[in-house]
């Protein structure tokens, strides 16, 4: 028996430049029961990891923000973009960019929430952020504006009412302060190795490799206590 697993993208299915292992492909494609992949990145990206790793696209987008299951064919969001996007503006108007250029892709598609590059200043986000009455994670990747209340956590309850399963039944693999709220709340939930002190905090368990080498260890683990 295995469970129905939550997985994170970045930093757990990835190596250590940011681009997805290959050896995770077939355990994903593979694994018996529903895959969630639930990550900070806007909609297109695990829509399209789904796709070509060959899963029904079930997604968590945005840190919780949205949420598409292709078994009810539903997709819905939670967040105030405006008010992530009041944050940014005054990020701006203090003289920072949010470092990823004109085009923008990391947050061309994001409805809920905005993101800023790691390189760029923290500090004066966090203030801005915290005076707006908005939420600031660090996921290692970059910073995420994301309203109050909105994490994996919050989004993987939306997932289980909607596939008609328990939160006690589902795992979730994952690495930063992003994952914490789910790991709170599954049955199981282990942090890479790699993974940020919130994240190994709130896991149950710790893997002994990092990123795409952690997942797999927890992938075996899961399965080999679970008779
Ligand atoms: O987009 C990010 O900053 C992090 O993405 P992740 O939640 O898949 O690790
Ligand atoms: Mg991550």
């Amino acid at each position: 028996m295995t469970p129905p697993l939550a997985v994170d993208i970045d930093g757990t299915l990835t190596d250590g430049t940011g681009a997805i292992d290959p050896r995770v492909m077939t355990p994903l494609r593979e694994w018996p029961d529903p895959v969630v992949v639930a990550t900070g990145k806007a909609l297109p990206y695990p829509v399209a990891l789904c796709h070509f790793v060959g899963i029904p696209t079930r997604v968590v987008a945005e840190n919780g923000g949205a949420v598409y299951l292709e078994d009810d064919d539903a997709l819905t969001f939670v967040g105030d973009r405006e008010a992530a996007q009041r944050v940014v503006d005054e990020y701006r108007e203090r003289g920072y960019d949010l470092g990823y250029g004109d085009v923008d892709f990391t947050n061309r598609w994001r409805e809920t929430e905005l993101a800023v590059s790691l390189d760029r200043p923290g500090e004066p986000l966090r203030e801005l952020a915290a005076a707006a009455g908005m939420h600031v994670f660090d996921t290692g990747y970059a910073y995420h504006v994301t309203s109050p209340g909105v994490d994996k956590g919050a989004a993987l309850e939306t997932v289980c009412d909607r596939l008609g399963r328990s939160l006690d039944e589902f795992a979730m693999v994952g690495d930063s302060e992003n994952d914490a709220a789910a790991f709170e709340v599954v049955g199981e939930s282990y942090a890479v190795a790699n993974a940020d002190e919130t994240a190994k905090r709130a896991a149950d368990h710790v893997t002994e490799a990092s990123y795409a080498d952690g997942f797999l260890e927890a992938l075996e683990a899961l399965q080999s206590h679970r008779p």
